[in-house]
């Protein structure tokens, strides 16, 4: 599905990604004791490597969900899961496991998680409304219909200088 237009967007540089990611630590710390850290691929894998070594976490997991080409929304695909062997080392219900994601939009993928660790403290570093009810602990809040620019996706372009866009 694409996102109807007209689509703000919210681009975010690594200092600001950095900045938002120890704020999410901030906020875990206190929490819990987690056991270990599951990170929904690919974009959990960044915000996990700040997350783990903010908190001391060191048993990291990974279950590698994808559901979207560039902005389309197409159907998820849970392309590996969370080892058997970490869940039943955590209760079986993802109780003590902590996951990590940059981001809840529609809230399908956090859907699917909930799904294979019920118990599990979910977290991103950002959330938009309709995901932001399955989400236990995030940062900040964007529209709807906000895209957000992650700085792995982006590169420095040149700008040409503002006097030469008006007109004259
Ligand atoms: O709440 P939702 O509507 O499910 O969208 C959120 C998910 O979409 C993005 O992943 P994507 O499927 O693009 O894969 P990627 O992490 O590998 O880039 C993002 O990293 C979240 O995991
Ligand atoms: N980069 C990026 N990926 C997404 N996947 C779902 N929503 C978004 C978004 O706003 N930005
Ligand atoms: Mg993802």
């Amino acid at each position: 599905m694409s996102h109807p237009g007209p689509e703000k967007v919210f681009p975010v540089s690594w200092d600001q990604f950095h900045r938002d990611a120890r704020a999410l630590s901030w906020r875990l710390a206190g929490q819990g004791e987690w056991k270990a850290i599951v990170c929904i691929t690919r974009g959990g894998l960044v915000p996990a490597a700040i997350l783990s070594r903010e908190l001391g976490i060191r048993v990291i997991e990974t279950v590698c969900i994808a559901s979207y080409d560039y902005k389309d929304q197409g159907d998820l695909a849970v392309l590996k899961h969370v080892s058997e062997k970490l869940i039943a080392e955590t209760g079986g219900d993802g109780s003590g496991i902590l996951v990590v994601d940059d981001l809840v939009d529609t809230g399908k993928t956090a859907q699917e998680v909930r799904r294979l660790l019920p118990k599990c403290h979910l977290a991103t570093v950002y959330a938009k409304p309709m995901g932001r009810p399955l989400v236990d602990t995030f940062v900040t809040e964007v529209s709807q219909d906000t895209w957000i620019y992650f700085p792995w996706d982006m590169g420095l372009t040149f700008q040409p200088p503002i006097g030469k866009g008006v007109a004259g």
